[in-house]
């Protein structure tokens, strides 16, 4: 009988044991994941999304989604013709657009992706920062970028107890403000995401985008970097707008004890079952030169 199957038992098989491995490393860690507003452009993508992240928490791992929408608030504030700028990949955040912001994270997006999840199977649930306030912020840089907001603390405690009764935490990348009645704050969704994985003291944080990674001036992947060489792409140039709080905080995550920080490219089908379960990998991965952790010992995994 002929077969159309495009891999033989003996190779699905193998996929599965070379995972072996990977899933001993991340069992029972926790994996703090940016889903960026141009990893979520088509249902489809989506949908590989949840399955990636149900299959994860099958596993004994543990995500937690930090959530962006930046694409979706700017599309809603041209409609409603409230004009909108950014400073090296900072929205400059007025009361109006504020609600809009508001809205849109708390709102239309954290509520579609944990109800995707759910009906995935998973036990997800949408909060912002500002439930339990488990986000803090004061005005970014004195005031000058509005309702922008720099965060001051975010309470781990709080994400981690979500973890232990069994929950994916889903987190808007809204903050609460020390003053009574203030709208609260406007956080890039980058920022967030390395401060509560560094908080929560996640093992990896993984940015899905719409790039294959960090690219260089000849439009090629770099597929290692550093603290140094991220200052000095930024400053030639090569490194702009968006990528800017990423980078930034890839390195403040491993620089604050997270092992590993990596961009990856959302566009692509179950990018994060490649990045973590694969031995080359996806994308740029940020490396601490100290970190004896950095490469994965295979031969010792397998004896242990
Ligand atoms: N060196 C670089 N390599 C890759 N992308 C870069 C670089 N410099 C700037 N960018 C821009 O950063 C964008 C990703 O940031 P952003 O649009 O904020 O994504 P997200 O919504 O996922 O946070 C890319 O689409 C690209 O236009
Ligand atoms: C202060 C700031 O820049 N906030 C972002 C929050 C959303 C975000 O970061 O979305 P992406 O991850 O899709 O870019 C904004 O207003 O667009």
């Amino acid at each position: 009988m002929q077969t159309d199957y495009p891999f033989s038992k003996e190779q699905k098989v193998q996929t599965l044991l070379d995972a072996i491995p990977y899933i001993k490393k991340f069992f029972g860690k926790t994996i703090v994941i940016k889903y960026g507003g141009s990893a979520q452009t088509s249902p489809d993508l989506k949908e590989k999304f949840a399955q990636d992240i149900v299959f994860l928490s099958l596993l004994g791992i543990k995500p937690v989604i930090v959530h962006g929408g930046g694409a979706r608030i700017t599309e809603l504030l041209t409609k409603l013709n409230i004009p909108s700028s950014f400073v090296d990949g900072h929205r400059v955040t007025c009361e109006d657009s504020m609600r809009v912001v508001e809205m849109v994270l708390s709102g239309e997006i954290n509520k579609n992706i944990t109800s995707l999840l759910n009906h995935h199977g998973a036990k997800a649930i949408g909060i912002s920062g500002k439930d339990s306030s488990i986000i803090n912020a004061v005005p970014k840089d004195g005031g000058k970028f509005g309702y922008t907001g720099e965060i001051t603390k975010v309470n781990g405690t709080m994400i981690n107890n979500l973890i232990k009764e069994g929950f994916i935490p889903v987190i808007a990348p809204i903050a609460d403000s020390a003053e009574p009645n203030h709208p609260g704050f406007n956080i890039n969704a980058d920022i967030a995401a390395c401060e509560i994985a560094v908080a929560i003291g996640a093992q990896k944080v993984l940015f899905l985008t719409d790039t294959i990674g960090v690219l260089d001036k000849e439009k090629n992947l770099i597929q290692t970097l550093d603290k140094q060489s991220v200052e000095n792409y930024k400053k030639d140039g090569t490194i702009a707008g968006g990528m800017i709080p990423k980078v930034d905080s890839c390195i403040d995550a491993i620089e604050n004890g997270v092992n590993k920080a990596h961009i990856i490219d959302g566009r692509v089908e179950h990018s994060i079952l490649l990045e973590l379960f694969t031995s080359d990998g996806i994308g740029t991965q940020f490396i601490r030169k100290d970190n004896p952790n950095n490469g994965i010992d295979l031969e010792k995994l397998l004896e242990n």
